[in-house]
């Protein structure tokens, strides 16, 4: 009778336990979004945080419908335990009752004794039943995403590691390389192919969404490339090693640095693989070795979650020590510039053209003044290279959509650009 009792309980609690973890995720992810976006709400959406508050606000109600039928479901169970208990010692009652000639009286109150107990010991124990079951399907989840969902390229190939001096040189070679972020949508990168050869500066341009960032995804394999495309660096085609031993050959300072709580030593050199004398010249190449000094502790000083005791400019100015101490001879700066003060923004350039002059650096760049010096120019325009030349061919022809761009930054600077470009 118990049995069967539990067992009808169990197959609506474990599908309610089910609902209740996806309700849930949706409304932590859900509020989590809108605490990160918060600013861009207020700035761009007049009734954007309303709006935000009302979903949040469903999301909440839906998730409160699930747990109060979670609720009802315990009171359900108890309620039938109770009765069926109940039902039992009755039973149990009239059967003692009718056989008491031949029961002694001390078994008679021993089984009743236990009987009345049973009732309150079998709700507990089906309910501790349920909840084990039910608290399995976190794991279940867990197995889901470990076991059913897309997983990228391995870190490591051991039969197909590169060598530990690659790349030597920094050539890189794009052939015809697509890219979408997910099957169902069009390509953002469609079969482009250019070559950047060794020590190369190369910066990027183009209007926003024309796919400058996706050209950085592609490089680092963070989105699988569309079959056919290739990306050779230095001889090894990148798709064919691990993810890890491609990701820690190159060096990034991306738009909004990446910082781990811990110490300045330990996001400078999370692997204890360089000297303290080493790490102090990297943070005085990067104007940082005076700031680190005074904090207590030093090296030791405490570095929040992303940095959050530092100002971004900082943040990016440790990127670029880590970046000086690994000695990549691939350096990406995406967009690093767009957020900085200015004596900042020089303090990168300087240590592109003087610490990073052996190696091949590529700008996503949104000031035109940071990159008109470099060897080449590449502009991106709907996922496609329109142009890739260097800045003086390039602004020779009025027309070309570099021209164009030098040209909408006003006229002064305009003709700045095209004096440093050599026009
Ligand atoms: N994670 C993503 N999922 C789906 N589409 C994306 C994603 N990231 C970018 N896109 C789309 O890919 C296209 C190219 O975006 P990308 O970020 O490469 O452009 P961008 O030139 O770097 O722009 P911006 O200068 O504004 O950063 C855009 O249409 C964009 O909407």
């Amino acid at each position: 009778m118990y049995y069967f009792i539990a067992l009808y309980y169990q197959m609506t609690s474990r599908e309610l336990k089910r609902i209740d973890a996806l309700v849930r995720s949706h409304l932590f992810s859900y509020f989590s979004e809108t605490l990160n976006g918060m600013s861009t709400l207020k700035a761009y959406h007049p009734h954007g945080i309303n709006c935000a508050i009302e979903r949040n606000r469903v999301n909440m109600d839906r998730s409160h419908h699930v747990y109060y039928i979670q609720i009802l479901g315990t009171k359900w169970i108890g309620a039938r335990v109770f009765v069926v208990g109940h039902v039992l010692n009755f039973v149990a009652l009239v059967l003692i009752i009718w056989a008491r000639d031949d029961i002694d009286p001390a078994t008679a109150g021993l089984i009743l004794s236990y009987l009345a107990r049973l009732a309150s010991e079998m709700s507990w124990a089906i309910q501790c039943a349920a909840d084990l079951e039910n608290n399995m399907t976190s794991a279940e989840r867990l197995f889901y995403y470990t076991n059913s969902l897309e997983q990228e390229p391995p870190a490591e190939i051991l039969d197909r590691k590169p060598v530990a001096s690659w790349p030597q040189q920094g050539r890189i070679s794009f052939q015809e390389v697509s890219l979408r972020y997910r099957p169902e949508l069009p390509l953002v990168l469609d079969k482009i192919s250019f070559d950047i050869q060794a020590g190369h500066k190369v910066g990027v341009v183009g209007r926003t969404g024309a796919g400058k960032s996706s050209l950085i995804q592609a490089l680092f394999l963070l989105v699988p490339l569309d079959p056919g495309s290739k990306i050779v660096m230095d001889g090894v085609e990148t798709d064919t090693i691990g993810t890890a031993d491609l990701r820690s050959r190159m060096s990034i300072i991306p738009q909004d640095p990446v910082l781990f709580q811990g110490t300045f030593r330990y996001n400078l050199d999370p692997l204890n693989k360089h000297t303290e004398q080493a790490l102090w010249q990297a943070l005085e190449a990067s104007d940082l070795k005076g700031y680190v000094q005074q904090q207590e502790g030093g090296l030791d000083a405490i570095v929040a979650a992303q940095g959050e005791n530092l100002s971004v400019g900082q943040r990016q100015l440790v990127c670029l020590s880590r970046a000086l101490l690994s000695k990549s001879k691939v350096v990406i700066l995406d967009e690093a510039t767009a957020s900085v003060d200015l004596a900042t923004d020089s303090l990168i350039q300087k240590a592109i053209r003087v610490d990073f002059s052996d190696s091949t650096v590529i700008t996503i760049a949104h000031r035109l003044n940071t990159v008109i010096d470099y060897n080449r120019i590449l502009v991106m325009d709907r996922g496609q290279v329109a142009e890739y030349d260097t800045p003086r061919d390039l602004l020779k022809n009025r027309q070309s959509l570099f021209s164009k761009m030098v040209d909408e930054t006003g006229e002064a600077n305009a003709a700045l650009l095209r004096s440093l470009a050599g026009c």
